[in-house]
């Protein structure tokens, strides 16, 4: 053995292998490239071993300096080429001009074994060009809010921006008071917005946009490729995706609070976890954004926004698609989508495997006695479920002050339910209808947890979220009704 073997330090494998970089390869009209702004004396929050996994990172990857130096901005894992990507939008139905990547940073792409390209976000990391009269920051309050809710998202079954993990800094951001920094590392196969689009549209950069289109094609919708007109069939794919999502959050009672077009993916994923929010009790008009004074966000508006959004993208992406009457066509499905998607969820949740005449009747008699009712969303759905299993209505007759007004509805219920494959039944609806979701109270009590530095609430919530169908026995509270304190939290944009 020389001596230069006896000295060398064990091998250690890269920290993220693997890396394409694939938006890059865009060139520089898309973004700047800059390095992440370090933060001082990194710890970590929280990590998912499921996002770990996902990225194939090496066994004992939290135990290492490198992790958390790389994930906090300190350090750049070999191979990753960060840059901020540049982007416009409509904020509240308003132009709003060039925004862009203020307070994230790309690290790059990484080719995973089994889900093909995925991105590495930092978010939180410090100032780009793009951050306007913004200090680059996010603290932890809103970072735990994020992390905890894009896995909770993702273990629902929705589509959604993932997040490998959360690590925090002493350093002071000042917002309503002096917090601390935190910085959240975001896993997504693309960040594209609809406002990438929009960008470069309201520029008049047509060769620009093309690329752009070109590229999420090709990587993304590469079906969209073969017709007559790739770009309409792009439009019409990503209006389909958004359809299916707020279908999604409709049927699981989930309130985004900013749907800017800029927070819109053009995967259809869920994307900014700002000020959102599960309904407590149900409120079609549940307004989640304390600083949305009109409500433009509001629950039942979400729908109809996204659409708006979609007419947005639509006529940013019409120099590439031609004539308006065929941008129209490929937006034609949304509404229909849309009302199939959340019609089918809603008769999952309702243990209706066939689609039967008076279904859909049944579906909104019942969202009419919950909101009459101001009955809690999550609640009532998983005590029908275990109310189904058990063949005993009473708590869920419990939840409603004018029992008799159930009670017809639940006759109208039975009589479909006896329809189907009972053994099936309740097992469906216990897999649909979730017992644990990230309610604002319980998030809450995590952050303050760990404003203390005491990281176990914040933990067992994870745990809980990651299997949001299954029993958790001792944990009764996490799935009970919000306590009163609940509803004066308030949560603003201010993140
Ligand atoms: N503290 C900040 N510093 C710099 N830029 C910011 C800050 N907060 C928000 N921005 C920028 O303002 C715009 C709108 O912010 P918004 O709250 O929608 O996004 P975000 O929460 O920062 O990030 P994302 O959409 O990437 O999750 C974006 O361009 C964003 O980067
Ligand atoms: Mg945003």
């Amino acid at each position: 053995m020389t001596s230069h073997q006896a000295l060398a330090a064990p091998a250690q494998a890269p920290l993220v292998a693997g890396w394409r970089n694939g938006f890059a390869a865009l060139g520089p009209a898309f973004f700047t490239e800059l390095r992440p702004t370090p933060l001082p004396a990194p710890h970590w929050v929280g990590a998912s071993d499921d996002v770990a996994a996902l990225l194939g990172l090496p066994e004992g990857w939290q135990q290492r300096d490198d992790a958390l130096q790389s994930f906090t901005g300190n350090a750049l894992p070999p191979g990753s080429r960060p840059l901020a990507s540049v982007y416009s939008g409509h904020q509240f139905g308003v132009w709003a001009g060039q925004l862009g990547d203020g307070r994230a940073i790309l690290l790059g792409e990484v080719e995973t074994p089994a889900h093909g390209g995925q991105e590495l976000q930092l978010k939180g990391c410090g100032r780009t060009p793009y951050s306007r009269m913004g200090d680059g920051r996010a603290v932890l309050r809103s970072s735990i809010r994020e992390f905890l809710c894009s896995e909770a998202m993702h273990a629902l079954g929705i589509p959604t921006t993932r997040a490998l993990c959360v690590t925090g800094s002493p350093a002071p951001v000042a917002r309503e008071e002096i917090e601390t920094a935190a910085v959240v590392t975001r896993v997504a196969p693309s960040f594209i917005r609809f406002g990438h689009f929009e960008h470069f549209a309201a520029r008049g950069q047509q060769a620009e946009l093309r690329r752009l289109a070109d590229y999420v094609i090709d990587r993304y919708y590469p079906e969209c490729r073969d017709g007559a007109n790739p770009c309409a069939a792009l439009l019409r794919a990503v209006s389909e995706r958004t359809a299916a999502l707020m279908a999604r959050w409709q049927a699981v009672g989930f309130c985004h609070g900013v749907m800017n077009t800029d927070n819109m993916s053009i995967l259809g994923l869920t994307i900014d976890y700002g000020p959102f929010q599960f309904l407590d009790a149900f409120d079609p008009g549940h307004i989640c954004n304390h600083s949305d004074a009109q409500g433009r966000y509001a629950f039942d508006r979400q729908p109809g926004v996204a659409w708006w959004n979609l007419l947005c993208l639509a006529q940013a992406m019409l120099p590439l698609i031609g004539e308006v009457e065929t941008a129209r066509a490929a937006l034609s499905t949304y509404e229909g989508v849309f009302a199939a998607e959340f019609l089918r969820r809603m008769r999952a949740k309702l243990g209706l495997q066939q689609p039967r005449e008076g279904d859909g009747a049944l579906v909104d008699a019942l969202l009419r006695l919950l909101a009459a009712g101001r009955v809690d969303y999550t609640i009532f759905w998983r005590r029908l479920s275990h109310a189904v299993a058990a063949g005993d209505f009473e708590p869920v007759r419990d939840l409603f002050a004018d029992r008799a007004a159930f009670d017809a509805w639940l006759l109208s219920y039975e009589e479909l339910l006896a329809l189907e494959d009972q053994a099936l039944v309740a097992d469906l609806m216990l897999n649909t209808n979730p017992g644990f979701v990230l309610r604002n109270h319980l998030g809450e009590q995590a952050i303050r947890a760990a404003k203390l530095g005491d990281f176990s609430e914040l933990q067992t919530l994870q745990k809980l979220l990651a299997r949001p169908f299954d029993e958790h026995p001792g944990h009764e509270a996490h799935a009970g009704f919000p306590p009163e304190w609940a509803s004066t939290i308030s949560i603003s944009c201010s993140s």
